[in-house]
């Protein structure tokens, strides 16, 4: 019954109708807040639970449900929650329907077991006839019961540990253990064992953590949200449970779809994709310009369809496209996705995937609490994970903050600094295309081989520069924010911030293109007079990761602004004419 009430609510604009509030319409939204608290460990509920005393309360109840007091209930259930529990919350738990334990929930009636416990299987329905041969054996607990608790506590504490271990931080019920390792795949969820043999041709033989956590909790039919930092592999943690999932070269229609920010990302998702699947016959499709525009959708093999928001919207409107089959649907950099402009197109696309059954996912290196408040209106019972300290930069990236005065002075500590030494790849980021094109020219000058790339290039040159960066063709790439999120560049060294950035989002996402997969990397950030009111915030982000910054700097305020945009003199050598 509950569920039918979720179903038939939440999936008719609701993006929107949070976003607007009462009494504005559709074409009025509001620009979200989208700013990112300062860093922070997201030790919630779930973690907090010490796991003695979770054992504890797990097992009163199933010996003796009457017997538990129900402050001792509550206060099992309400650690770490916001406010408590109330007594009607904590009756059901009393009456033994759920067993709030810690990271996970065992549901004894089995009713919403999870495959990555498969140990509560064997409790499905078995415990009121445990209840009633110990009334009527008359002992505290038979043998089978003390087996079964103590297997269930090595599961707990298993997961428990790994974890730990991996900086995993969760919250939601009934979330089911990380992975130890990729063959667990094969051994805990069935996996076909060509698509395991495909990660370690590729060279992943460890998952990393968010992979560990996201990929069971996906293969176990959950919706999540997942932030982990930028570089983490969170591109398999969501590609690799739908190609479990999903049978190749079905005709019943799309699958999966995946929506990222630029078309870069989705090409690159494509890619992606496509090496993970090699070997089976997957219908992947980029959602391109031409498609999007005379696609004949009716007689499209598509599993597993890629796109940017607005192409799919269009192929939904102009050209029929059907998603309703669709099973599973990915956000990739989903705080981008949800910013002003994509949100009604992100609705409606939410709208047209109307399989009841669907499973909704949400990734990104940076998770806004407001974007994730919005996103968990039309999520069903989702599960939070967070690798590391949530809205951080990679530990990897070695940040440096440069005071260059003025817009001159950034050309020449630019100038200066390849000089010195010039390790490329590099990313250089500038604010805007125009500054784009004007620093290339400037860098032309130079004996540095550079390329550009912006919104004004089409398709085929912008896939070019990319390439050609990706093969040591050239150098320095200089970019907009185009490239900023989800790119992967391997072995980018460094990245450059010729313009500060207009958010600390936005400075996680820029520096994260280099120190990726395990590698180091570094970033340097220059500002000037007008940046030092935002300095503060992009400081944060180097304190959190570890990173030193001058004592004045953060005796600075925090600017209460939402995004930082400066009118900047041009980018030229060539002196003004006053
Ligand atoms: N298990 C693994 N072992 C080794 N390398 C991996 C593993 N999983 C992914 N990678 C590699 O790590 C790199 C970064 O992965 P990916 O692009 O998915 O990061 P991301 O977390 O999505 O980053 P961003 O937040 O910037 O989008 C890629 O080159 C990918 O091939």
């Amino acid at each position: 019954m509950e569920a039918e009430i979720c179903a038939a609510n939440y999936f008719v604009f609701p993006f929107l109708r949070q976003l607007h509030g009462k009494g504005q319409g559709r074409g009025q939204s509001k620009e979200l807040d989208t700013r990112l608290p300062e860093a922070e460990t997201d030790a919630t509920s779930s973690d907090r639970w010490p796991l003695a005393v979770t054992y504890a309360d797990l097992w009163g109840p199933m010996v003796n449900s009457s017997a538990v007091s129900q402050s001792h209930a509550r206060w099992s259930l309400g650690m770490g929650r916001a406010g408590s529990v109330s007594a009607e919350r904590a009756r059901p738990i009393l009456l033994g329907h759920s067993l709030q334990v810690g990271p996970a929930t065992i549901t004894e009636r089995g009713r919403d077991a999870v495959e990555g416990f498969n140990v509560f299987k064997g409790l499905t329905g078995k415990n009121d006839e445990l209840r009633s041969e110990k009334v009527e054996t008359g002992k505290d607990e038979d043998s089978v019961a003390v087996r079964r608790r103590k297997e269930i506590e090595r599961e707990i504490e298993r997961a428990s540990v790994l974890r730990k271990r991996f900086d995993i931080h969760i919250a939601g019920q009934n979330v089911p253990a990380p992975l130890e390792s990729f063959e667990e795949l094969i051994s805990r969820y069935g996996c076909d064992s060509y698509l395991v043999g495909n990660l370690s041709k590729l060279g992943f033989h460890e998952p990393t953590p968010i992979q560990r956590q996201a990929i069971p909790i996906l293969l176990s039919g959950r919706e999540c949200f997942a932030c982990a930092p930028t570089g983490s592999g969170k591109t398999l943690a969501f590609l690799f449970p739908l190609l479990m999932k999903i049978k190749p070269g079905s005709k019943g229609g799309v699958k999966a779809v995946i929506l990222c920010p630029t078309r870069e990302l989705a090409a690159q998702t494509v890619r992606e994709c496509k090496k993970l699947a090699k070997g089976r016959k997957y219908y992947i499709k980029l959602m391109t310009k031409d498609l999007s525009k005379s696609g004949n959708f009716k007689d499209m093999h598509c599993d597993i369809l890629v796109s940017t928001p607005l192409r799919l919207d269009h192929a939904v409107k102009k050209r029929d496209l059907d998603l309703s089959s669709v099973e599973y649907l990915v956000l990739d950099e989903s705080d981008k996705l949800f910013e002003l402009g994509f949100v009604e197109v992100i609705d409606s696309v939410v709208e047209a995937c109307s399989n009841p059954s669907i499973i909704r996912s949400l990734f990104s290196a940076t998770l806004p609490d407001s974007i994730e408040a919005l996103a968990r209106t039309i999520m069903h019972d989702a599960i939070r994970i967070i690798v590391g300290r949530k809205n951080s930069a990679s530990s990897l990236i070695k940040q440096k903050l440069i005071f260059a005065g003025t817009e001159r002075g950034k050309l020449l500590a630019l100038r200066q600094s390849f000089q010195e030494s010039l390790n490329p790849p590099v990313l250089i980021f500038v604010q805007s295309k125009e500054r784009a094109k004007e620093l290339y020219k400037e860098l032309a000058f130079d004996d540095v081989r550079a390329d550009v790339i912006h919104a004004d290039l089409n398709e085929q040159q912008r896939q070019d520069a990319v390439d050609n960066l990706r093969a040591g063709k050239t150098w320095v790439l200089i970019a907009t924010e185009v490239i900023a999120r989800g790119m992967d560049f391997k072995g980018v060294n460094c990245v450059i911030n010729y313009d500060f950035p207009e958010s600390a989002a936005a400075y996680i996402h820029r520096i994260g293109r280099s120190g990726r997969a395990g590698r180091s990397g570094e970033a340097i950030t220059f500002f000037t007079e007008e940046d030092k009111p935002f300095l503060r915030n992009i400081a944060n982000v180097l304190v959190s990761s570890g990173c030193e910054v001058p004592s004045w700097i953060m005796a600075l305020p925090k600017l209460k602004r939402k995004k930082h945009r400066v009118d900047r003199d041009p980018i030229s050598t060539i002196p003004d004419e006053d």
